[in-house]
């Protein structure tokens, strides 16, 4: 359906992880213009007018999930419940699994993610709604629907493309429940439209801004050992992809901290060679209090601490990436992404780290994590 965005160039046979960022724009408008169609096809027969929700993901799937969750809880009135597929086939109680289930797998081929609702289903019945770039994978089969996040596969490992349409494809899910169960009515359904689009209309700026931040901040960040990125609210689940995409692509130790997670312990660890990256948004004022309290102590303790502010604040220096300020919040996810993605890019080539060159690469084939090695480029 998208194929158009690859055509021609080079980037088609050999696309990187930039290739994929460089897309996000014009797929996640993409993705709105065609709203409700396609979810309105995955809601079919699902029992959306629960109190709860179960969604299955692992991975940057379950990073989107909990960047998605503030808004979809916030518009339904219904709780998420987000949970580690393994952990929770094999330890939770299966039996009180919500009646509505979501499966998040971008490459519809993560083992644990599929076995989960196989186990819910062995134990009782439940409707269960896969969510995937490519459908007619095996956890498609393995559900009752399919919402196609309309990227296509991402053919890069390190998602990207995938990651930020699985975020929007999220929110989109709640506003359009939010609409068939009455809870908003048809001029909030299109308000909340007319504002996601303009915010995706940022993320080529916000693409921009971050590099030019990441470029005056080159050596700086190319000396980093340790990395630690701190945030609040729907920013959580961004912090969480920030670990996950630093680990997988620039490979130094990196943490995402929830703010008062990290005053509890990973605060003693600090030291002069640690880079700290802060997430800020607008919120509750107790909150960017205390946000700012960290980020003025922290500065005693290392010269290496950076801001991403979403609150429209003018940076004050070279360590601060000022960037659209998000009216609603519970949105601000869908920017945040890019920033996380577009550092983790560069930061692998300042670490002089050739994402091309595959590594592990009989990893899936020994711990059997996905239902086929993943031919990634
Ligand atoms: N390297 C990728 C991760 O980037 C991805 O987050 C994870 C979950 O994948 P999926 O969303 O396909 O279930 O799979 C792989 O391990």
């Amino acid at each position: 359906m998208i194929s158009h965005y690859f055509k021609g160039a080079n980037q088609m046979n050999n696309p990187t992880m930039l290739t994929y960022i460089n897309k996000e724009q014009d797929v996640l408008t993409d993705i709105l213009e065609q709203y409700p169609q396609n979810l309105d096809i995955a809601l079919k027969g699902m029992p959306v007018d629960q109190r709860e929700w179960l969604i299955l993901a692992t991975g940057s799937s379950i990073n989107a999930a909990m960047s998605a969750k503030y808004y979809v809880q916030n518009i339904t009135g219904i709780k998420l419940n987000i949970e580690e597929p393994y952990n929770y086939s094999h330890y939770e109680q299966l039996a009180t699994a919500s009646e509505f289930v979501i499966g998040v797998s971008q490459s519809g081929q993560s083992t644990s993610t599929i076995e989960a609702i196989e186990a819910i289903e062995k134990i009782k019945s439940i409707h269960s709604m896969a969510i995937t770039s490519i459908p007619g994978t095996e956890i498609t089969q393995h559900c009752d629907t399919t919402l196609d996040i309309l990227t296509g596969r991402e053919r890069v490992g390190y998602v990207s493309l995938g990651f930020s349409a699985t975020v929007l494809n999220l929110m989109l899910l709640g506003l359009r429940v939010a609409r068939i169960i009455g809870k908003i009515t048809t001029d909030k359904e299109q308000i909340e439209l007319r504002e996601f689009k303009k915010i995706v209309n940022q993320i080529n700026a916000t693409i921009a801004q971050t590099t030019e931040f990441a470029e005056a901040n080159a050596i700086d960040l190319g000396a980093a050992s340790q990395f630690s990125g701190i945030a609040f609210g729907p920013m959580v689940g961004i912090i969480n992809e920030l670990e996950t995409k630093f680990t997988e692509t620039v490979r130094i130790p990196t943490h995402g901290y929830e703010l008062e997670a990290y005053m509890h312990g990973p605060y003693l660890a600090v030291n002069p060679e640690h880079r700290i990256l802060f997430f800020k948004t607008a919120g509750a004022s107790d909150v960017v209090t205390k946000m700012s309290e960290l980020y003025k102590y922290e500065q005693k303790y290392t010269e290496h601490v950076f801001l991403a502010d979403f609150t429209g604040t003018k940076a004050s220096n070279q360590n601060n990436l000022s960037l659209q300020k998000v009216t609603d919040i519970n949105k601000t996810p869908l920017l945040g992404a890019p920033v996380v993605q577009v550092l983790a890019w560069y930061l692998t080539k300042y670490h002089q780290i050739d994402l091309s060159h595959l590594i592990f690469n009989d990893f899936s084939e020994a711990v059997h994590n996905k239902t086929q090695v993943q031919d990634y480029v």
